[in-house]
């Protein structure tokens, strides 16, 4: 027997049998007890609260693949049925609220939930049983999309439910809207011009005490820039700008939504909103620049969100090119870091360089023999071969080191905390992690010092014999040592191929965590010298 319910012109089936046995479970059933997340978690459950895109380029359908390509565990709560393609929206079809409070329960009473992204909704019913939904359980990170109008200018919000969304603010970590929208939850007019956006920016932090991603994919130049603004940060710190070359597309269709629901899953993971952009900005632009291998559709075609696990040009390099994209955040932070503007100036304290130099010997001893453990594990006799060196040379430049350059420094004794965090961070992964896993957490401390290395020769010092720190400078320029990370970056792809799909998340987990502490190793003698 079949009961036929109309939903705004739609039909669902639901037999009775089925009503029946929720009511008794309803009956039955103890008071819902919301599962506890607890965070960081490396593969995130990631909640998407969104409409659907029966081509998969925007609502849900996006959400859950953005979510995929981050690693992430998605699941996803229907606000509304949208009948759209890339070319635009035909009608909407909403089902009552009190089905998606029902999807929302049906989630949190049995899944913890790491993290939620918001998108569609629709009405202001929609917006209330979220609403309510969101105060009862409370997930640890609430990013919301504040859906209203598609790119087809076709309107996804209705007008009278502004009000509603505003509502929405305070339970929310970040919302992330576009000019149109930003504006029109402050009810003022579109910022015309990159500076009046942030301003507006800063204007609904502050109103509303939450993080406001700005995005700039509505204006026209070459960039397309985003910016995360906090009120709460306080003047000069409170917008960090996160600008990416503007890729010449029409396949912009469901940008938004794929960048909240990847910011909602890295977030999870890294519990640090910059990085967590910096992150999903670098492979959106991606996705943007190899969109058109996707050929969907006549109209604003989708974003490629799997970009990177189908290399371009190098298979074989996949795998460290993706990271090495991921991380150009963190290389950009180190770059601007006092000590290393300080060290090409030539300005930097004797104190903070002596302090460098006593860490660097007591991080490579550590580091050799976490080197000696990947050779315990290397598969072939050559990396076996490559990492009982690269353990011997750490040594012998620890014993360099001491005999020149700390000779008759004075510099505080013992293991600083950076260093002990960075060197427990590698040698846990030696005790217990896999090869994989073990490279990939020790080529960062080889691939940006090289890196630096390179950026520091190229400046103006390197050549310049008066500099206090030029003999320094000149050790960067050792061609063996880049020849070593060349190698060492090799090691780590063969080992990516070796890998399952969880022991590669593992391994980007281990390399990004590594290329934090290589920033904060580079930031220590600023805070402990
Ligand atoms: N042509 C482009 N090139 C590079 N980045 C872009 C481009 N268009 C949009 N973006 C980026 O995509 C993200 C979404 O920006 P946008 O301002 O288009 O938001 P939106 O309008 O909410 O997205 P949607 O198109 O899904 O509605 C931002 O990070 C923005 O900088
Ligand atoms: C269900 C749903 N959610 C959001 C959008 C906005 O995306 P876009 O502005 O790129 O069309 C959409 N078209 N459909």
């Amino acid at each position: 027997m079949a009961r036929t319910e109309a939903i705004e012109g739609a039909t669902a089936e639901v037999t009775e049998a089925t009503v029946l046995d929720t009511a008794q479970q309803a009956r039955q059933a103890p008071e819902p007890e919301y599962a506890p997340s607890a965070l960081p978690r490396p593969v995130p459950r990631v909640l998407s609260i969104a409409g659907t895109d029966p081509t998969g380029g925007a609502g849900i359908q996006a959400d859950l693949k953005s979510i995929a390509a981050h690693g992430g565990y998605g699941m996803a709560a229907v606000t509304a049925l949208v009948a759209q393609n890339t070319c635009g929206v035909r009608s909407v079809h909403t089902p009552p609220a009190d089905f998606l409070a029902e999807q929302l329960r049906a989630v949190s009473d049995d899944v913890a939930i790491d993290a939620v992204k918001i998108g569609m909704l629709g009405d202001t019913p929609a917006i209330l049983a979220v609403k309510t939904w969101l105060e009862q359980t409370r997930p640890p990170i609430v990013v919301l999309d504040p859906v209203m109008v598609a790119t087809s200018n076709d309107r996804l919000l209705r007008p009278e439910a502004e009000d509603a969304l505003r509502g929405l603010l305070p339970l929310v970590d970040l919302v992330t809207p576009n000019l149109p929208e930003l504006a029109a939850l402050l009810e003022v007019p579109v910022a015309g011009s990159w500076a009046q956006a942030l301003e507006q920016g800063r204007e609904l932090s502050r109103r509303h005490g939450l993080k406001v991603l700005v995005k700039g994919g509505h204006l026209q130049g070459a960039d397309s820039p985003d910016a995360l603004v906090d009120a709460a940060a306080g003047p000069g710190q409170d917008v960090v700008e996160l600008s990416a070359p503007r890729v010449d597309t029409v396949n912009t269709h469901g940008t938004g939504c794929s960048l909240s629901a990847a910011v909602a899953t890295v977030q999870a993971r890294t519990l640090d909103w910059t990085l967590t952009l910096r992150q999903v900005k670098h492979w959106l632009t991606g996705a943007l620049e190899r969109s058109g291998e996707l050929e969907v559709g006549r109209g604003h075609g989708p974003i490629h969100h799997f970009h990177h696990l189908q290399p371009a040009d190098h298979p074989a390099q996949g795998f460290s090119q993706e990271l090495w994209r991921q991380t150009a955040g963190v290389r950009e932070d180190i770059l601007a870091l006092p000590f290393i503007r300080e060290l090409a100036a030539g300005t930097l304290a004797e104190e903070h360089f002596g302090y460098y130099l006593a860490q660097d010997a007591r991080y490579l001893n550590s580091y050799s023999r976490v080197l000696a453990r990947a050779s315990a594990l290397a598969p072939t006799e050559a990396e076996q071969l490559f990492w009982a060196k690269g353990a011997h040379q750490c040594l012998e430049v620890e014993a360099e080191l001491h005999r020149s350059w700390l000779a008759g420094r004075e510099v505080p004794g013992g293991q600083g905390p950076v260093t002990k965090q960075y060197v427990d961070h590698l040698l846990a992964i030696a005790g217990n992690g896999s090869y994989g896993e073990l490279v990939a957490a020790v080529v960062p401390c080889y691939w940006l010092y090289a890196h630096v290395g390179e950026q520091l020769q190229a400046g103006p010092a390197a050549a310049d014999q008066d500099h206090p720190y030029a003999a320094w400078l000149q050790t960067y320029a050792d061609e063996s040592f880049a020849e070593a990370t060349r190698q060492a970056v090799a090691i780590m792809d063969a080992a990516a191929a070796a890998e399952t799909a969880a022991g590669r998340q593992r391994m980007r987990t281990a390399f990004e965590q590594s290329c934090r502490y290589e920033l904060d190793f580079f930031d220590a003698p600023r805070v402990y010298a």
